[in-house]
């Protein structure tokens, strides 16, 4: 089978898929939701008439105040007449509509903003205006997509000169912004100036010219560019579909063709259709060019035909499947987020500058949390496969909307300029990293923290090294790891880690370190009379990682230890045990689960441990739970849960439970706790107090303890897979130093988590000796 035909199925697959997706198991992409309660008459009451006159008054005495009691601040139309959709032309607004649902979510997802899609039946410049224009009351900025060349262009300066909120048409500026961040990376690479090279652009419209016109704003020089549409070389002279927008790149020559001029070019761009670059012209291009083949879905050239023309190349295409994904999704979103947030009453070049500039400058930033699929599992260092950032990076929001902001605050366009920055940081931090708010006073009294030394059993592990690497930047842990220097270095060189070995972090080598002998006595001293021998012992301490951590930990050269990335839970736990054992006075060991959605925090106990735990194990976990989410700077609210409400049932589980409320109440009097009760009387005090009026537990309760492990971690999996929440933890209770067992799919965010958590315990654990010393 040819190399063509794979890629053929592979299409037919993904359009079959696509078809598939948009289907099931609803039609289209999105819904609305409404954000307030509508539980009752009195709700009734408020959000429709008589109470909802109260506002409309308001708005109508002082029209800013749409932003305070509407959703109008935060709300954009994606407005299409379907003219220019994709490559695919000029299909219509009605078969525009995925396009623009699909923006939709994009902006819902990557920052939040609300979105109508409006495609509109308005082919000319006249009804497209009037429309758009009249929608003002209801928006807060106005996307334009997909309209055609030239009339683009004539849309776009009418409604801005009309309109008092941003209009901002992403096909021109979006995509300009990308491919100008997308240029200036590429040409930095390639040690070249924007002032000396030649562009040949392959499209003369709405996307192409813009881009062409950012360009020259950023110094390209007119004279070094090739502009080539439909009727080839845009030249003086031509009579036939020519425009004044395109006139300004008109470039005198008898040769019309692109395989005239592509010769020399530094950069070849591509806004045009599918298959526009024959393979071949490649060879004549510059030394290391730029080939950004951006028409979707089908680029000009397919990367793997430029790759096997010119191996120095750097390539990027509008797509999700290959490296560099120049695609406006990387701007649209998240400089309305700016624009919105401070009230820019305009998006003006400033504003552009301003996110070409953050946007290139991420991607010389370390990535540590970014999915891999988007460049085939490469690693994400900046160079020729990695010139602007993924679109999954969560830090998109966080370099481009403030310097956004900040840009409409000081060209004067903010009717609302930011006040405070660095609290603005923090709640699109939170955005874009749900735990943010929840993690926030651990990593504050982390940092604040004296003991920082975290041993990392899987030293090697890409995860474990990049979580490192923030933990280092964020002054929160002196990270050691365990694992081979020479393999260490080669993977700090290749996922572009900045940590020095020996100078930012320390490492232990199990194959030779100095300390083995003693490593080994201790371990012997804690298994020897458990059939352990001493060449056993020498085998297990250059071999267990696990072990060499808890030795670490146990004789004082590291303060917490973090394993468990590879193997078995319970054989991790089993050298926790083994080592460093059980803390004074607890029973058993047992594990919390928190996690972290939209709906806030919620913790989970024992997910991890013991299969069936008695009463008096259930009283200790819940104490030593309620006493870990108190880290949090949490209140602790305990629910028991159980399949019975209140005494509702009989059954051994449920007077177990109830016999552990009883030992908790006695132990720990002020914990606000109350049990056994079913899960949604845990969640809901309306079904609570429907069964016991007089409960001692209020509100929601944010630790639920379970009779059983699968329970816990049945509940705890399907919450988190239903609410698509993320899970911090589990965290190991009991262990009489630091520790914790990660689980093999946790992510580098995780380990940094639960490194955090772990110098809290630490320094907790420090101060609480000292205390008993004194
Ligand atoms: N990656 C990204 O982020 C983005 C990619 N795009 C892609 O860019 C392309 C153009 O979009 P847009 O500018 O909005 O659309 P327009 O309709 O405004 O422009 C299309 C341009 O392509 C030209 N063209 C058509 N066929 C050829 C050809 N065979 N050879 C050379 N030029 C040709 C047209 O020529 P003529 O002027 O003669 O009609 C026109 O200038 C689309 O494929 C779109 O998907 C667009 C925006 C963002
Ligand atoms: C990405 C985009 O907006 C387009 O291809 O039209
Ligand atoms: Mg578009």
């Amino acid at each position: 089978m040819s190399e063509n035909s794979d890629k053929t199925t592979t299409a037919d697959d993904l359009q079959s898929q696509a078809l598939f997706y948009h289907r099931y198991p609803r039609a289209g992409k999105l819904e609305i939701q409404a954000i307030k309660p509508l539980g009752n008459q009195r709700d009734l009451a408020l959000a429709y008439s008589p109470g909802v006159g109260a506002p409309c008054l308001a708005i109508h005495e002082n029209p800013g105040d749409a932003a305070k009691y509407t959703s109008r601040s935060n709300l954009v139309a994606v407005v299409s007449n379907g003219t220019a959709v994709l490559g695919l032309g000029n299909i219509g607004p009605l078969a525009s509509k995925p396009v623009m649902e699909g923006k939709a979510v994009l902006f819902k997802k990557f920052a939040g903003v609300d979105v109508f899609d409006i495609e509109i039946d308005a082919p000319t410049i006249d009804e497209m205006v009037s429309t758009v224009a009249a929608l003002e009351p209801t928006f807060g900025g106005i996307n334009l997509e997909d309209i055609k060349a030239p009339e683009c262009f004539e849309v776009e300066r009418i409604l801005r000169e009309k309109m008092q909120i941003p209009v901002f048409h992403d096909d021109q500026h979006g995509t300009a912004i990308i491919v100008a961040a997308a240029i200036l990376n590429g040409l930095e690479l390639a040690g070249k100036s924007i002032e000396n090279v030649k562009i040949v652009a392959s499209g003369a419209g709405a996307a192409a010219l813009a881009c062409l016109n950012l360009l020259v704003s950023l110094g390209a020089k007119r004279e070094n560019i090739w502009v080539f549409d439909i009727d080839g070389l845009v030249h003086p002279g031509r009579e036939t579909n020519m425009d004044q927008w395109k006139a300004v790149y008109a470039q005198e020559s008898d040769a019309h063709a692109l395989a005239d001029h592509i010769a020399g070019a530094d950069v070849f761009l591509g806004l045009s259709v599918a298959g526009a670059l024959k393979p071949a012209l490649l060879k004549q291009m510059a030394d290391r060019p730029m080939v950004l083949a951006l028409a979707n879905p089908v680029p000009e050239i397919m990367p793997d035909l430029a790759r096997a023309e010119r191996e120095d190349a750097m390539i990027c295409t509008g797509r999700s499947d290959f490296p560099n994904q120049v695609n406006n999704v990387l701007c649209f979103p998240y400089i309305f987020r700016g624009a919105l947030d401070c009230g820019a009453r305009t998006i003006n070049e400033e504003m552009k500058m301003a996110a070409v500039r953050a946007i290139a400058g991420l991607a010389k930033e370390e990535v540590w949390e970014v999915p891999r699929q988007a460049t085939g599992g490469e690693p994400l260092i900046f160079g020729p496969d990695y010139l602007i950032p993924s679109p999954f990076d969560p830090r998109l929001i966080l370099r481009i909307a403030p310097a956004v902001a900040r840009a409409a605050a000081e060209s004067g366009v903010a009717e609302r300029p930011i006040e405070d920055y660095e609290a603005y940081f923090d709640q699109l931090n939170r955005f874009a990293f749900r735990s943010g708010l929840v993690m926030k006073p651990v990593f504050a009294a982390a940092k604040a923290a004296e003991p920082k030394r975290v041993i990392f059993s899987d030293g090697e592990d890409e995860r474990v090294m990049r979580a490192a690497q923030v933990l280092i930047e964020e002054g929160v842990s002196k990270p050691i790891l365990i694992g081979r220097p020479n393999v260490l270095e080669t993977r700090m060189k290749r996922y572009g880690l900045r940590m020095r070995l020996n100078e930012d972090v320390e490492f232990i080598n199990p194959e030779s370190d100095s300390r083995f002998r003693e490593y080994v006595d201790e371990y012997l001293a804690h298994v020897a009379r458990r059939g352990v021998t001493p060449d056993r012992a020498r085998t297990i301490v250059r071999t267990n990682t696990t072990v060499i951590g808890a030795l670490a930990v146990k004789r004082g050269d590291a303060d917490a230890l973090l394993c468990g990335v590879e193997g078995r839970f319970d054989r991790h736990l089993r050298d926790i045990s083994d080592i460093i054992g059980k803390r004074e006075n607890v029973r058993d060991f047992s594990s919390l689960g928190l996690l972290i959605s939209n709906r806030g925090a919620t913790f989970f106990a024992d997910t991890h441990v013991t299969f069936c735990p008695t009463a008096e194990e259930i009283a200790e976990t819940t104490i030593q739970s309620a006493n870990a989410v108190a880290r949090f700077g949490m209140v602790p609210k305990a629910a028991l849960v159980s399949h019975s409400n209140f005494g509702s049932r009989d059954s051994e589980s449920a007077a177990r439970m109830r016999e552990a409320l009883a030992i908790v109440r006695e132990r720990m009097p002020d914990l606000e706790i109350d049990g056994e009760m079913q899960g949604d009387a845990a969640i809901s005090e309306e079904f609570r107090h429907r069964a016991m009026p007089n409960s001692t537990l209020s509100g929601e309760a944010n630790l639920l303890i379970f009779p059983s492990l699968d329970a816990a971690h049945i509940t705890m999996s399907v919450v988190q897979s239903m609410l698509d929440a993320l899970h911090v933890g589990p965290i190991l209770l009991g262990s009489a130093l630091p520790a914790h067992i990660l689980s093999p799919s946790v992510t580098s965010r995780g380990i940094v988590n639960m490194a955090t958590l772990a110098i809290v315990e630490a320094d907790i654990a420090q101060k609480d000796l000292r205390e008993a010393a004194e």
